[in-house]
């Protein structure tokens, strides 16, 4: 069941056009991805899903014309944001609070889900002292807690280095297969979109369009068995190429590219 669904979404500032007609659809328990270069506009379509911005074209949720932002969508920025004076389990209570949910009550409802996201033991620690992993983790249970109909992830894991990055990929997505969430994310790097996804839009450089729409065809849980890492390693380069194969000022039509390696 298709649950988001974008229609020709346009977007300028002034003469600057960023967003120039993207459609594209996430079905319920998705996880897709939104690949392209930096500052094709990427941010700026998860600012008009959140309602931070207007623009043009049709958005719709579940069917339905897409107003009431707030209750589809919980959104987790590039940087963490966890605010320093509140320790880390209020900082992942923040969202229910800001609900209407006490914090007491908000506490028991977030406090079992700390061992599943790595944070065990650190429910009262200040954000500082965690590690970016941690606190990446942190940012991400405060998401998912608000349990919204699906997930916003910009870039979660941007500025955290190489290694803590993959482990935090690995993490991902043994947790998502236990929860499912329908979930969009936002990144510029090619083995994480094909690592975490079911399906994966390339966009141009700016203005943005869909140059390519890539369903990918590889076995969960993700594995790095030799197979599995070659027909990652070939949808990578192939992806690779595409990128950078669009040209600042090309649009091409979305084209789907369906790979079963067999
Ligand atoms: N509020 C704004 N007013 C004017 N220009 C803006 C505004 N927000 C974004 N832009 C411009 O729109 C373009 C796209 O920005 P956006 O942040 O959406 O790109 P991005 O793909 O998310 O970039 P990155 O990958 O580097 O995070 C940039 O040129 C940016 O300067």
């Amino acid at each position: 069941m298709t649950r988001l669904e974008l229609r020709d979404i346009s977007k300028s500032f002034g003469a600057l056009e960023v967003l120039a007609g993207i459609s594209l659809h996430v079905a319920a328990g998705e996880f897709v991805s939104i690949l392209g270069p930096s500052g094709a506009g990427k941010s700026t379509l998860f600012q008009l899903l959140t309602g931070a911005l207007k623009g043009e074209g049709d958005m719709r949720f579940d069917g339905a014309p897409l107003d009431d932002h707030g209750r589809h969508f919980a959104f987790m920025p590039q940087r963490d944001a966890l605010m320093p004076w509140r320790r880390v389990i209020d900082n992942v209570t923040l969202g229910l609070e800001v609900q209407g949910m006490p914090r007491r009550a908000a506490r028991e409802q977030v406090a079992p889900l700390f061992a599943e996201f790595g944070l065990a033991g650190f429910e009262r620690a200040w954000p500082a002292e965690l590690s970016g992993g941690m606190r990446q983790r942190a940012a991400l249970l405060r998401t998912v807690v608000q349990q919204r109909d699906m997930l916003l992830l910009d870039e979660p894991f941007g500025a955290l280095d190489a290694l803590t990055r993959a482990a935090m990929q690995r993490w991902l997505e043994g947790t998502w297969q236990r929860h499912r969430w329908t979930a969009l994310l936002i990144t510029h790097d090619v083995r994480e979109a094909v690592y975490l996804s079911d399906r994966i839009y390339l966009l141009s450089s700016r203005p943005a369009r869909i140059v390519s729409e890539i369903a990918v065809p590889l076995p969960r849980p993700r594995t790095t068995g030799s197979d599995a890492a070659r027909q990652a390693a070939v949808l990578e380069a192939e992806i690779l190429d595409t990128l950078l194969d669009t040209g600042a000022d090309q649009a091409s039509f979305p084209q789907t590219v369906q790979r079963s390696f067999s």
